[in-house]
């Protein structure tokens, strides 16, 4: 395998949370509490809810700040009569760089097939946006022991048709839907599991060059009391955290995770 030469991602998803006067404090209180250096080494972004997105974008503009961002969903089409949705073009329009695609709150509360998310996974390239491209499995399937089938076959599906070229700029997200929000970490071992599964997948469908350049985060009641652990496993090069990215200083204590392996 080639060298690891992956560039760390931490990118906080603020779910429905935050207006947009806290998200212009959390956004400016993170800036604040980072280094230029720290934000050169790990990429660091934000998920805000769209009514934020203009705030964090004045923000990260107005001070030429080293943090990106982007939005939690996507819709397929383009533009039109859809009541509700938030198209590719004007998330692009706004700045964003990414966009979550098959989190499993969509999957669960808004009954989110495999194929939508494989088609906002491409209307996320139509808009030159990265797609962070979620899979994970519930506690049955856990129980099961199916977990990596589970997650290889949500892989399999988000990625459908897409060019190899686009495949290697996604970023995918394995999160065990009964770690998230639940105070309850996969171990370690049990992330890089599943990641190592998802590495190996993507070599033997696309082979080892796009394999070893995709970056694969964890996700799942990530702190930084347990980020460390979590970000020494070969196969995962950063995290999405939900409830704890809302706190500028823990967040940026995360960013900041080899300072923890140190000590
Ligand atoms: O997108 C983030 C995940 O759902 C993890 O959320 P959490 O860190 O609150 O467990």
């Amino acid at each position: 395998m080639a060298e690891n030469t992956r560039r760390p991602i931490i990118a906080g998803n603020w779910k429905m949370n935050l207006n947009h006067f806290e998200a212009n404090l959390l956004v400016q209180k993170l800036a604040a509490s980072l280094t230029e250096q720290q934000l050169a080494d790990v990429e660091v972004a934000v998920l805000p809810p769209f009514t934020d997105l203009r705030t964090v974008q004045t923000a990260v503009d107005g001070d030429k700040l080293s943090i990106v961002y982007g939005a939690q969903d996507i819709s397929r089409h383009k533009g039109g009569a859809y009541t509700g949705e938030i198209a590719g073009s004007m998330l692009e329009k706004l700045g964003c760089s990414y966009v979550l695609a098959g989190h499993s709150e969509r999957r669960e509360y808004h009954e989110e097939s495999d194929e939508l998310v494989n088609a906002k996974v491409k209307a996320a390239f139509a808009s030159n946006l990265t797609p962070i491209l979620c899979v994970g499995e519930g506690l049955p399937i856990r129980e099961e022991g199916t977990h990596v089938a589970h997650c290889t076959a949500q892989l399999d599906a988000g990625l459908a048709g897409l060019k190899p070229e686009q495949v290697k700029q996604v970023v995918i997200a394995y999160e065990p839907v009964w770690a998230i929000g639940t105070g309850k970490t996969a171990t370690p071992e049990d992330a890089q599991e599943v990641c190592g599964a998802i590495r190996a997948r993507l070599a033997e469908k696309y082979g080892a060059e796009i394999a070893d350049a995709i970056r694969i985060q964890y996700g799942g009641s990530v702190k930084s009391a347990n980020i460390a652990s979590i970000m020494a496993q070969p196969d995962i090069d950063g995290a999405l955290v939900g409830g704890a990215s809302l706190d500028a200083e823990e967040f940026a204590s995360m960013v900041r995770y080899r300072e923890h392996i140190a000590r």
